[in-house]
């Protein structure tokens, strides 16, 4: 039988201090979740398969006028995130006419790569779409971007390549911060389920407060569930932000103007936040 609401969960480590305390046991059969990388869960929430859950910023700005964002969460950070790397063969200020490869898991990061090289460097680039291997994606390319736990890796193994980190080289150009994530409800949800949506936010809410205030039990089932180095591990959750206020939202609205420019969005994008006892109110602030 169908659960009430089908909750998606990003198959990273990025996501999981919204989700470590998340209190599944309350919900009883009422909830189900649905791990994907997020190009998947992208699909599956326009398609109706998924009713609540992290997308790509940039798949949320497709569909804007069929979701609002619960209040407060997103996978955000202002400069170097971490996880989210172009991988090149040459230094970047080399990759005009360059060709490269890029994971297709990703939504956001993909079009984060091409403002930057386009709009802030000005280069010609040609694009393919691959799966997330280094090493298949620089056979052919000059560089490859992975996202996630498929970056971490990357970046682990080491090899003489220039690396780049996204979150960092949009804050560059920008001084903003940078939003890759943010959970949608699709509309017809809220009118359905609204009571049980409120206590499945305030419960995402909870394990983020948790986590945020003792990072200890968090930081050690990452490092014995993905190896690497817990002082990294710990580097990386402080550099990650789940929030979504002011400064978030002048940021992702920003990316959503410079897409809109490139035509890569029809037309920018505003987020509709939603939290239990009304909507809150949407300002668009301008750079
Ligand atoms: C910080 C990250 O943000 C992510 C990047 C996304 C994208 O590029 O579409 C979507 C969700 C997040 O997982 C990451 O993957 O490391």
């Amino acid at each position: 039988m169908q659960k009430s609401l089908r909750i998606g969960q990003i198959l990273y480590t990025n996501v999981l201090p919204v989700y470590f305390y998340f209190d599944q046991e309350r919900f009883e059969d009422r909830i189900e979740f649905i791990r994907q990388v997020p190009a998947q869960l992208n699909q599956a929430m326009a398609r109706g398969e998924i009713d609540v859950g992290p997308i790509s910023s940039f798949s949320y700005a497709e569909h804007a006028s069929h979701y609002v964002a619960l209040a407060d969460l997103s996978v955000s950070a202002k400069g170097r995130v971490g996880s989210l790397f172009l991988f090149s063969k040459k230094p970047i200020e080399q990759l005009d006419g360059a060709k490269i490869a890029m994971t297709n898991t990703s939504a956001t990061t993909v079009n984060l790569l091409k403002i930057i090289l386009h709009k802030f460097y000005g280069y010609e680039i040609s694009y393919v779409t691959q799966e997330p291997e280094l090493e298949q994606m620089l056979l052919d390319s000059d560089a490859a971007l992975l996202i996630g736990d498929d970056a971490i890796q990357a970046v682990r193994n080491g090899g003489p390549l220039h690396v780049y980190d996204l979150g960092e080289l949009w804050h560059q150009f920008t001084g903003y911060s940078m939003t890759f994530a943010v959970w949608a409800v699709r509309k017809e949800v809220l009118a359905e389920h609204s009571g049980l949506l409120a206590d499945v936010h305030a419960s995402f809410l909870a394990s983020k407060e948790k986590t945020r205030q003792n990072t200890g039990p968090l930081i050690e089932y990452v490092h014995t569930h993905h190896g690497g180095d817990m002082q990294e591990w710990t580097r990386y959750f402080q550099g990650l932000q789940h929030d979504f206020g002011d400064e978030q939202r002048i940021g992702l609205e920003y990316y959503y103007r410079c897409a809109a420019e490139l035509g890569l969005l029809p037309a920018p994008a505003t987020v509709d936040l939603w939290q239990a006892g009304g909507r809150q109110t949407n300002t668009t602030l301008t750079r």
